[in-house]
């Protein structure tokens, strides 16, 4: 298996010739570790690639955002056209398909929901994979396996392009303030004359070697974050039960060996039964549904991811599917659990 190189030659693509040469001499890739990125006010002079964006939801939307802010070259598509508007009137180009955007641009992202969409997107009807070719590069920052994302990376190299799969941690904030992470795999040419582009959304970049490795390590965080999220839940509700305040659990947990930014930030609405939509509950299962899947290929026992993956279920078959994560504490609650 390819792993991390820890050094870092810069090689700038005829694109990005007009990047400040300090952009690239500052940021070595470093073996899989996080890097500080300098923030640019440019112009589309500075980042003279044509830049695609396929996806425009909650992620995509802000990371499209993030793109323009930066004076890219952006051209958007998304499903239901009108997520467009905003962005057309902050300066995007449109185009009507995948596959028009991707023969439009030289750089193509995609956020797209899950596998299916993802695939469809990429080599469906339209697809974007019909309007690669040789000299282009395909981006998928979507969350999906890793059986997809080789098959996108075969659609992509059948029509003679680069292909990168890029799923990132970090939810609707770090989005929102290019403090994503980039967890990258495949062509390690594309990576290079895309890191400028994922700078720009996000705060540091691991590349991890062959197509796979990039989704499976996306996979491994986010059924940790689940089952973390699952374990707070039962915490939460135990401690109301027995009296306890649990706005005071979440102040002592905030200060505890066992302190996430994530129980500080989703506690304090979680205890008002509030759930406002950071990162899908239905996107959460579906991570956990594939990571249970990762685990039964080699045959690793994950019982805890397991048995969050059914309150997740549970969850959604109460209608939760679109609110945050953090809804599955309803899936504990009494009148859930029997309806
Ligand atoms: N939200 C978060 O905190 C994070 C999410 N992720 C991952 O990023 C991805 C996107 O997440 P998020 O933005 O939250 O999700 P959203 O549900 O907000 O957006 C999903 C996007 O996928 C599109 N889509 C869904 N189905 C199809 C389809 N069949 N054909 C074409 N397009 C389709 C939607 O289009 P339309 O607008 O037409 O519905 C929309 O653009 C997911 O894989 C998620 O797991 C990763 C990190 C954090
Ligand atoms: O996939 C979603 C990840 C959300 C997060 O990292 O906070």
């Amino acid at each position: 298996m390819a792993i991390c190189s820890s050094t870092f030659v810069p090689q700038i693509p005829i694109y990005l010739k007009r990047i400040p040469i300090s952009s690239f001499l500052i940021k070595p890739i470093p073996a899989c570790s996080s890097q500080t990125l300098t923030t640019t006010s440019a112009s589309k002079d500075e980042f003279p690639a044509r830049v695609g964006f396929l996806g425009l939801g909650i992620m995509g939307t802000l990371m499209a955002h993030n793109l323009i802010k930066a004076g890219c070259d952006v051209t958007i598509w998304n499903r239901t056209k009108s997520k467009c508007d905003p962005l057309i009137s902050l300066g995007a180009k449109y185009k009507p398909s995948p596959e028009e955007v991707a023969s439009s641009c030289d750089f193509t992202f995609a956020m797209l929901a899950d596998p299916e969409s993802a695939a469809d997107v990429a080599f469906g009807n339209h697809g974007a994979a019909n309007g690669m070719s040789p000299g282009k590069g395909y981006v998928d920052v979507s969350t999906v396996d890793a059986e997809t994302s080789k098959l996108i990376d075969r659609h992509v190299k059948a029509a003679g392009a680069l292909f990168l799969e890029a799923p990132v941690s970090g939810s609707k904030k770090p989005a929102e303030d290019g403090q994503l992470i980039f967890l990258t795999a495949g062509d390690k040419a594309l990576y290079d004359m895309v890191s400028p582009f994922l700078d720009i959304m996000g705060k540091s970049r691991f590349y991890l070697g062959d197509v796979g490795n990039g989704a499976a390590m996306k996979l491994v965080v986010n059924m940790i974050m689940g089952s973390m999220m699952a374990s707070f839940s039962e915490g939460l509700l135990l401690s109301e039960k027995v009296g306890l305040d649990p706005k005071i659990l979440v102040e002592v947990v905030s200060q505890s060996a066992i302190s996430a930014p994530m129980f500080s930030l989703k506690g304090p609405s979680m205890v008002q039964s509030k759930y406002p939509t950071a990162f899908p509950l239905k996107h959460q299962q579906k991570d956990l549904r594939l990571a249970l899947g990762l685990a039964e290929s080699v045959s690793q026992s994950t019982p805890i991811a397991a048995a969050a993956n059914e309150m997740y279920k549970v969850a959604k078959s109460h209608g939760l599917s679109d609110q945050d994560f953090s809804a599955v504490i309803e899936a504990l609650r009494t009148k859930l659990q029997s309806p």
